[in-house]
């Protein structure tokens, strides 16, 4: 076993049926994965194991050599504060400023007064400021988060997770609800924090296209099983579509 994340015949169940069934799978530090498959397929109950918010029912999650199953208490919040995570809904503070979300990156090691009153050490302070510029948001930084635009309070998260300094980002549809141009931006993003930072990003995806383009590696789930695991070239065009014609199949069942 090596790698970053390792599970291991990983089962979650929810009243019976397996969201996550059996899923074996090793990421290495540095990759850019896509989480992709079938609405339903399990893609957020496995990155949720991932940061411990799901105790496994079965099998084992690996997480930066952590049995995350297994941690409780502060080691799971130590665990969920060296794991970022990205969500389609941003969960900005929304009334907040871009610089106060972005600085919250830092709250693992700030008591909460020290960053909510403005009070942080001079460093985190620039450290927010320029992962707000690394993000293309320099000009933004004063401005609420409420009045920005979905792409750039994505961009203000990714910030905050560039502050958070984890070794691995969980993204969970991170540009599901955006627009393409701002969608691309994100991801060219997410990949950087792999790519220049050697973090390790798993992003579930439902853009095939953008899957294919952005990230190393594919990780395709369908019921709960992995039926895809390979570098993202070399994923065909007929697995794609055996991929989503499954889906497809399914909405036509349930639309009898
Ligand atoms: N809290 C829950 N209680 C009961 N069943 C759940 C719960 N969360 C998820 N499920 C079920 O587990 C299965 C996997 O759901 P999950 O949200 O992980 O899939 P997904 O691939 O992320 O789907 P989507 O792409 O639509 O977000 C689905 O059948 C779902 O109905």
């Amino acid at each position: 076993m090596s790698g970053v994340i390792h599970c291991d015949d990983l089962t979650h169940t929810f009243d019976g049926i397996a969201a996550v069934d059996r899923a074996t799978l090793t990421i290495a530090a540095g990759e850019f994965v896509g989480l992709v498959g079938p609405s339903g397929a399990g893609k957020t109950t496995l990155l949720r194991t991932l940061n411990g918010f799901v105790t496994p029912s079965a099998g084992r999650a690996i997480v930066a050599g952590r049995d995350v199953g297994a941690l409780n208490g502060r080691d799971l919040r130590r665990h969920r504060r060296q794991v970022g995570m990205i969500y389609q809904r941003f969960h900005l503070v929304e009334r907040a400023t871009a610089f106060h979300n972005a600085l919250s990156g830092a709250a693992g090691r700030l008591s909460p007064w020290r960053t909510w009153l403005s009070t942080a050490p001079p460093g985190e302070r620039v450290r927010a400021l320029d992962a707000l510029a690394r993000v293309g948001l320099a000009d933004r930084w004063a401005q609420r988060v409420d009045t920005l635009s979905g792409g750039q309070r994505q961009r203000v998260a990714i910030a905050r997770t560039v502050v958070q300094d984890p070794q691995i980002v969980l993204a969970d549809e991170p540009v599901a609800s955006l627009d393409p141009a701002s969608a691309e931006r994100v991801l060219t993003l997410l990949a950087d924090l792999a790519r220049k930072d050697g973090r390790t990003v798993v992003a579930s995806l439902h853009q095939v296209e953008l899957a294919g383009r952005f990230c190393d590696r594919i990780i395709a789930l369908d019921q709960g099983r992995v039926v895809i695991d390979a570098p993202a070239r070399q994923v065909t065009a007929e697995q794609w579509g055996t991929l989503y014609r499954l889906e497809h199949d399914v909405l036509a069942e349930e639309a009898v």
